[in-house]
């Protein structure tokens, strides 16, 4: 997954300079041929790990054997080069880009103690301190909604989104683009223009409480008929996910200094420079959920 990801994206400098590609410069298609094969031959064995039920009890009711049954019914739509595609697609693209906003949002969390305590006193009115969050409640949790919003417009999991090709010749802002070329979009830059936001670069999740629908300017999960199907999906994990975090432990920074937030280097995904380190102690609801584990 690893290596997938950090060779997806505009990193390849023959995108840029068409003539490296000739002698296949830094042996890229090579590599990606390579990293193509191994993948193949990692997902072929999840699926016929499933298919001969070697996976142990928990993969009955996997989404794996969930599109194999689908293959009994509907061999021609359900391929295994359909199925391996669907799985690898939502490993690609549903987990580093989820994981990356959770560390996102817990470095301003850790970093803006007034914000994450002002998250805690939603919880525990609208959740209470007695069960852990359930889906159906994250509509109530208006302010950790917020706090995901303004992680995606500071922190887009992926700044230039995916490339894109223009299939035909065509003008956008004023500039001439010709057909099959490669367009990025900056969502980064778009989500901190100082024309669209007020005090764009401060970490501030009451902008999305206000009136106005601000959410709709969020640009992170793309716009249009290629925009991200797993965006509902990953707020509701991320939402569930911070809000039982918040819920169960106390979070602090490791020491004095603020948890720096500059942005690494990646393919797609652009995670923190400095993974997040953080300490947390186990809250009393600890004890009322979990009882067997103290
Ligand atoms: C923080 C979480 C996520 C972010 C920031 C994110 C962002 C994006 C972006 C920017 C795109 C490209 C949109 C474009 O080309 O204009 C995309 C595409 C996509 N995402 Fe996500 N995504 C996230 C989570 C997920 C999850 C959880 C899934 C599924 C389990 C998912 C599945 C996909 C798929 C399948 C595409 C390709 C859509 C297409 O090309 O038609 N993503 N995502």
């Amino acid at each position: 997954m690893y290596d997938i990801a950090n060779n997806a994206g505009p990193t390849y400098p023959g995108d840029f300079l068409p003539i490296l590609k000739w002698t296949d410069f830094g042996r890229y298609e090579r590599k990606v041929k390579r990293i193509g094969q191994k993948s193949d031959a990692f997902l072929q064995g999840l699926l016929d790990d499933h298919r001969s039920a070697r996976g142990g009890p928990e993969s009955e009711n996997s989404m794996l054997s969930r599109l194999l049954s689908f293959q009994k019914s509907q061999p021609d739509e359900y391929t295994d080069d359909i199925i391996k595609g669907i799985i690898m697609i939502m490993m690609l693209a549903g987990t580093d880009t989820s994981a990356i906003m959770l560390e996102w949002i817990f470095s301003n969390l850790v970093n803006k103690p007034e914000i994450l305590e002002k998250a805690r006193a939603e919880i525990n009115s609208q959740v209470g301190e007695e069960n852990l969050v359930e889906e159906p409640e994250l509509a109530k949790l208006r302010y950790t909604q917020a706090i995901i919003s303004e992680t995606l417009r500071l922190y887009p999991a992926a700044p230039l989104m995916v490339p894109h090709v223009s299939s035909d010749d065509c003008t956008l802002g004023g500039y001439h683009v010709p057909r099959n070329t490669m367009v990025l979009v900056n969502a980064w830059a778009i989500q901190r223009d100082p024309q669209l936001w007020d005090d764009p670069t401060s970490f501030k999740p009451e902008r999305f409480l206000k009136g106005e629908n601000e959410n709709s300017k969020i640009i992170a999960f793309g716009i249009g008929r290629r925009a991200c199907p797993g965006s509902g999906l990953s707020r509701r994990i991320t939402g569930l996910c911070i809000a039982s975090l918040i819920q169960c432990f106390e979070w602090k920074r490791v020491d004095d200094k603020l948890v720096a937030m500059d942005e690494g280097t990646g393919g797609v995904v652009v995670p923190k420079f400095d993974p997040l380190k953080t300490m947390c102690k186990a809250r009393p609801i600890m004890n009322k959920l979990f009882p067997e584990a103290f």
